[in-house]
This record gives structure tokens, C-alpha cells and sequence, in this order.
């Protein structure tokens, strides 16, 4: 698909990028999306891009690309017309299935969720399904749901990765997916899905959870998380048929309560589609049916009709999973499974109240259900508040080394100041390979829509995706820069967990993450599945606080260096005493071990001085989500007495935290400010502009 895209892509260039016609990008976006859509087109056909006046929908796109935008969002008016022009083609796809979308909301979240073989109107009533017939498929349908991305030339090369398992009598891994037993249907999709065998993660997730055990797994990014909790749960609810599904209630209102089987969490909205979609695919032809929650206003009626035909897997997020709760849509007293995706960031502060409020809202105790929690990084006082919720017998995965990045990823560290990092991101862009595309992460909305803004105008076509979005923008830019039409994103933390967009080629942090483990997430949006990636860091004084760690992290993904950042790391070394180095660094907190070198040794903290406070943030708090400013009862950290600067700025930071990590930058910005005032305000590099050399460390 991306081939035949990219090979029209090299049309006549204008500017450095190709030049697009909307004629010759319709295409791909219709093979691939396949969903008509009304609700938006309107809208977006009447919003041209930078206010140019639609003419038409293809003039309405060419507008958008070859104009800069006016305010950022120019785009859209792009966009509308594409996904107009998209209806006018009638691919077919909706009439077939009967559900072509019909508002903003059923883009990419609704077009899965029904037509599938497991949407079953009467299923909620108790009308009975005949689970031993296979439910009807279609070309059209798979072609939407298996769009395989091909696994990479390093692939293999996890057949390497180190692997620990603890916890009582952890079952043999699986070598291959027949040996997992299962049902005929998931074989069938696993097969079409193009997996030929598992991941490590896979290997060892699959049997565990297909064993009714609890799970914590830590595998690298890119590494088939996502498969590892979905077919082992799909193949659990195909083998108890009918029994599957707690039947709905009716209350004395007349509003049906809807009891799903299963609950997966996950942090993000776009994060969720994403694994609705990969449940649609695992499911493909089963009577098993998915459905979806997540937040945006405009997109809560129509989440709530589809849960009208019974669910059993519901993906949510957790703010909208509690209202529709409250409403009394959805019950939790079926739920026999539940998987935090991203367990680390769904058990900080931001969500962890959250949490626990769904986790004690009728669901079965942890010993009546069986829960998993998967992601790339697991600090350990998270997995220590993990415990509440798993059995005490769970099984601990580790792959690799918990919280590091895949050597797949070539990493590049730039000494970059402020002031020139516009000048040299579009020397880098100017370099690049022009048929992938390029994430870019910058730290707040404000600068994602800055920098969209100026690399439109430098011709480079950009979408940006935050948190001040609306959400049919968010993911409407998403799928533009999904499928290459804009082939550079600039994020802020929204993008950075677990979203998986093949041909990501390269990641540029433009501004550098407070904490590494957000460093780790960002940069394994390449680099995924056996594939190669390359990521660029722009580092400088305001960077110091992470510094040692990510020095650590590069070096142990056996990548080079920088001097400056040797220098950085060794001025943080201060009262600091060396970790040992251990090959898993992830490893089971009941044994007591750390999961990161620094992390939890709290001990060299002394807060009187903005060092010690700034490795308060780094190292003392190993939660980087919530552990600034907000520390979980830690008596013995230092920071709690001494390292206040950041206090202020987290609490600003977790005001929203339906912001994501958007808001908490910017409250760990502002303890960080307090460290530089205190510690590194006289850093040996300040102020001094160094030519656009970013390989050599800036003179002392
Ligand atoms: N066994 C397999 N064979 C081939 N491809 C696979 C296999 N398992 C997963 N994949 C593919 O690998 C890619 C990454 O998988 P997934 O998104 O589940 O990774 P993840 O570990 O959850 O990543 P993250 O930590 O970023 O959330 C997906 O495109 C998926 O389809």
C-alpha cells in the first residue's frame, strides 16, 4: 500500500517535497481507510484550508498543501476534502457492511466495529448465537483489517533478546502460534495477519494468559504487545460461546446496562482505536463483538448506540469509560478480563484515580478475573502499586531490558539551542528520506501548532496532533499523516505510547522529554517489528536533568555518545553513587532490584542544592509521569523535603489530566526552572551559540 503511495509520491517536486494532486492521493487513502464519511465532509468542505474559498474539493486540497496555513489548522480544509471526495468514489465498503460512517465520530473508531461477523443485534437480549458457525466475511473487510505491515530485517534478531520470567511456576513460552492451541478462527487471523511466528513477548504472554494467570509484561516498543493480550482474551471468549457475555440488565428507567466480557485501558484516544482495530482483526468472522469508548465531545452519542448490540470487548479510555459507567450504559460485573495497556502511565497520577474508581465499580475482585498490564517501561514503585490489582501469584515478564529502546532505532543526540533548532530541523528534513515520514515532538500545543505552522509555510507539509485539537482533528490528521498525504506530524506527548504507524522512518525530538522513560515511548514509534529507525534528539542546557540517564540509555542500545553528553551526565554524577549494571534492568520489584540504574536508590539526594533537586526529578522519582512535584508517600526521598522547587508546576501540570503528558511538561517545566536557578544556572555551555555543528560538544 505504502509502496504504491510512495511511488506516486514522486511526482515533479515542488520545493523539496513532492507534489501532490489530490487525484493521485485519493487512492491510497480509499484502499486502505475504505470509510465513507458524510458527518465531516460538510464541515470540512466549508473550512478550506487558511481560509482559501473551496473550490471544489480538489482545489479545496491543493489549497491546502501548496498554501501556509493561517492558523495552523489550515489543513483541515484539506482534509475535508479528501474524506468528501473519498464518499463520492463509493468504495463500497459501507453499503456492504452496512456502516458507512455517518458523523465525524465514525471515522476511524466506528468503521470496525460492526459488519464484522460478531455484530449481533440480539445479542444483549439473550437471543442465542450459533457460536460453531463462522460469521461471514468480505474482500473488502479484510482488506481494511489486514493490511499487513511486513515484520523487519532485524525481526529475527529477537530470537536474541533476553528474556526473565518470575513468579510461581510461570508456563513453558510457546515456540510457535500452533502450539498455542487456538480456536480455528484466530488461527485463521493470525495466519492473514501475516505473523508467521510470535515475539518473545508473545511467546511468553500467550501461554500465561491463556493459562488464567495474571500478567505484568515488559517488552520494547514495537515488540507485538498488542497481540499478546488480544488473542489469548479473543480465544478465552470464543471457547465459552454463549457463556461469554453477561446478559444486559434494564433498569427501571428503561436504560440497558450492557455487561462487556473484557476491558482494555488505554491512555490515549488514538491508542485506543488503534487496539479496536487490532481486536476487529483477531475477531475477523468470530460472533465475538468489539466496541469502543473515548473521549471528544462529538463523538459520545454515537459511541453510545453502538453499545446498543452488546459487547464483549470493550477498549476505553478512562475518563469516557467512567461517564458512560455513570450513565449506566455499561456495568463492569461481566468484565473476566482486564488489560491496562501502557500499565505505567495508567497507574500514575493522572489516571490512577481514575483506576481505581473503574477497578471498584462492580468489577469482579482480582481474584474472579484475570488482569494484565503490559508496556515498554515499568518503574517500580509502579509495579508496586500494580499489586493491588493483580493476584499476588502474577506472573513478571521482562523482554529485554525494561525501559531501554530497541537497537533498532539508531540514535542521534544534537546540542541544539533554541534558537537554531527551526534552522536545523529543516536542515534535517532537507536530508531525509523523502518517502517516509517523520514524527516530531515538541512539548506543548501551542509549539505543535507553531512548528505545523512554519513547516507549511517552508513547504514541508506538516499536521500537528495535541490535546487542543478537536478529536475528529486529531485523528483525522493522524490518518493524513498515516498515509503519507502529510508526511511529518509534529506531536506533543499525545503520539508518543503505542501508536504504530508503519513507514515512521524517523523521530525528532525537537524538544526533549523531562523524563527518559517518555524518551523511550517516543522514539519506539520507529524502529518497530523488526524494522529500522533512526531518532534525533535536539539536547540542550534545558535538557541537562535528564541527561545521565539517557546518556545510560543510548549507551546501553549500544549507540554513540556525545561528548557534551559524557560532560552533562558526569557534572550529574554529583553524590550520585554508581548503579550496578545489570543486563535486565526490568525485573520483578518482589525480588528487590531496581528497574533502572538511579531510580530508586534514593539515598543521594540532598535537596539543599538544585543538583540533588534535579536528580530528585530524574532518579529519586522513578514515576517520571507523576513523580514530580507529586510523589506517592516515599518517606525515605529526599525530595519530599527537599526538592519543592517542582511542587508548584506539577500540580499545574495534573490539573487536566485528560491532557496527557502535555500538561505535565509543562509542570515539570517549572520545578526545572527552579533547578536550573539553583543548581545549573551557571551551566559551562550557557550562552554560548555554537555553529550548526551539533556532532561536537559545545567548548567549555
Ligand atoms: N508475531 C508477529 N509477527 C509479525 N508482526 C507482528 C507480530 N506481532 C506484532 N506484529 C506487528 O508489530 C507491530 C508492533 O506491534 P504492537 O503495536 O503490538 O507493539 P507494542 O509492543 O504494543 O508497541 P508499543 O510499546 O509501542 O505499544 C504491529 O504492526 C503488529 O502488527
Amino acid at each position: 500500500m505504502n509502496t504504491q503511495f510512495y511511488a506516486q509520491q514522486q511526482q515533479p517536486q515542488q520545493n523539496g517535497w513532492p507534489a501532490q494532486s489530490f487525484g493521485q492521493q485519493q487512492q491510497p487513502q480509499q484502499q486502505t481507510n475504505g470509510f465513507a464519511n458524510g458527518g465531516q465532509t460538510n464541515g470540512f468542505a466549508n473550512g478550506p484550508a487558511g481560509g482559501f474559498p473551496p473550490q471544489g474539493q480538489a482545489n479545496g486540497f491543493g489549497n491546502g498543501f501548496n498554501s501556509p496555513p493561517v492558523n495552523g489548522y489550515g489543513q483541515f480544509g484539506a482534509v475535508g476534502g479528501g474524506f468528501g471526495h473519498q464518499q463520492q468514489q463509493q468504495n463500497g465498503v459501507a453499503p456492504q457492511n452496512g456502516f458507512a460512517s455517518r458523523s465525524e465520530s465514525d471515522n476511524q473508531a466506528g468503521y470496525i466495529t460492526k459488519g464484522f461477523g460478531g455484530y449481533n443485534p440480539n445479542l444483549a437480549n439473550g437471543t442465542p448465537i450459533n457460536w460453531s458457525n463462522q460469521a461471514n466475511g468480505s474482500e473488502s473487510m479484510e482488506k481494511q483489517l489486514f493490511n499487513r505491515t511486513s515484520s523487519g530485517i532485524n525481526f529475527d534478531n529477537y530470537e536474541n533478546i533476553p528474556v526473565d520470567v518470575s513468579g510461581e511456576n510461570p508456563p513453558e513460552p510457546i515456540n510457535d502460534f500452533a502450539e498455542a492451541n487456538f480456536h480455528e478462527w484466530i488461527k485463521e487471523n493470525v495466519e492473514k495477519s501475516g505473523y508467521a511466528k510470535p515475539t518473545p513477548v508473545q511467546k511468553h504472554s500467550i501461554p500465561t494468559l491463556l493459562g488464567n494467570r495474571d500478567l505484568m509484561s515488559c517488552a520494547q516498543t514495537g515488540s507485538g504487545k498488542t497481540a499478546a493480550f488480544l488473542l489469548p482474551i479473543i480465544n478465552h471468549i470464543l471457547n465459552n460461546g454463549p457463556d461469554a457475555v453477561k446478559q444486559a440488565t434494564t433498569a427501571t428507567n428503561g436504560r440497558r446496562t450492557y455487561f462487556p466480557s473484557a476491558l482494555v485501558l488505554s491512555p490515549t484516544r488514538e491508542l485506543a482505536i488503534q487496539i479496536h482495530k487490532e481486536a476487529a482483526k483477531f475477531s475477523y468472522r468470530t460472533n465475538i463483538v468489539t466496541a469502543i469508548l473515548y473521549g471528544g465531545r462529538e463523538n459520545y452519542r454515537e459511541q453510545v448506540n453502538r453499545l446498543r448490540g452488546g459487547c464483549h470487548i470493550l477498549i476505553a479510555t478512562p475518563g469516557r469509560l467512567i461517564d458512560i459507567i455513570e450513565q449506566g450504559w455499561i456495568g463492569l460485573a461481566g468484565c473476566q478480563y482486564l488489560v491496562l495497556d501502557e500499565a505505567d502511565r495508567m497507574l500514575d497520577m493522572g489516571f490512577e484515580p481514575q483506576i481505581r474508581k473503574i477497578v471498584n465499580n462492580g468489577m469482579p475482585p482480582k481474584t474472579n478475573r484475570i488482569t494484565a498490564m503490559f508496556s515498554a517501561t515499568f518503574p517500580k514503585q509502579i509495579q508496586v502499586l500494580a499489586k493491588d490489582f493483580l493476584k499476588p501469584d502474577y506472573v513478571f515478564l521482562a523482554v529485554g531490558r525494561v525501559g531501554s529502546t530497541s537497537e533498532n532505532i539508531e540514535q542521534h543526540l544534537l546540542w541544539v539551542e533554541e534558537i537554531d533548532k527551526r534552522r536545523t530541523l529543516m536542515q534535517i528534513i532537507e536530508q531525509d528520506d523523502r518517502s517516509s515520514l517523520v514524527l516530531i515532538f515538541v512539548e506543548t500545543k501551542r509549539g505543535a501548532n507553531e512548528l505545523a505552522f512554519y513547516l507549511n509555510r517552508q513547504n514541508c507539509r506538516a499536521v500537528s496532533i495535541h490535546g487542543d485539537l478537536k478529536q475528529f482533528e486529531r485523528e483525522k490528521n493522524l490518518e493524513l499523516f498515516r498515509h503519507g498525504t502529510y508526511p511529518i506530524l509534529v506531536a506533543t506527548a499525545v503520539a508518543a505510547r503505542g501508536l504504530d504507524i508503519p513507514n515512521v522512518r524517523h523521530v525528532i525530538n525537537y524538544d526533549l522529554p523531562n523524563d527518559v522513560d517518555e524518551y523511550v515511548h517516543r522514539i519506539g514509534r520507529t524502529g518497530r517489528c523488526g524494522n529500522v529507525g533512526k531518532a534525533t534528539s535536539f539536547f540542550n542546557d534545558k535538557n541537562r536533568g535528564i541527561g545521565r540517564e539517557l546518556m545510560q540509555l543510548v549507551q546501553e542500545s549500544n549507540q554513540e555518545v556525545p561528548d557534551f553528553l559524557r560532560r552533562v551526565a558526569a557534572e550529574g554524577r554529583i553524590n550520585i553513587p554508581r548503579q550496578p549494571n545489570r543486563r535486565f534492568g526490568g525485573v520483578d520489584h518482589r525480588r528487590g532490584v531496581s528497574t533502572r540504574p538511579g531510580q530508586f536508590n534514593n539515598s543521594y539526594i540532598h535537596g539543599a542544592n538544585g543538583i540533588a533537586a534535579a536528580q530528585g526529578f530524574n532518579n529519586g522519582f522513578s514515576i517520571p509521569a507523576n513523580g514530580f512535584g507529586m510523589p506517592r508517600p516515599m518517606p525515605q526521598n529526599g525530595f519530599m523535603q527537599n526538592g519543592m522547587g517542582g511542587f508548584p508546576g506539577a500540580r499545574g501540570g495534573f490539573s487536566n489530566p485528560s491532557m496527557g503528558r502535555g500538561g505535565m511538561n509543562g509542570g515539570f517545566s517549572n520545578g526545572f526552572s527552579m533547578q536550573r536557578m539553583n543548581g545549573f544556572g551557571q551551566p559551562p555551555f550557557a550562552g554560548k551559540q555554537q555553529p550548526i555543528d551539533h556532532w561536537q560538544a559545545p567548548a567549555n
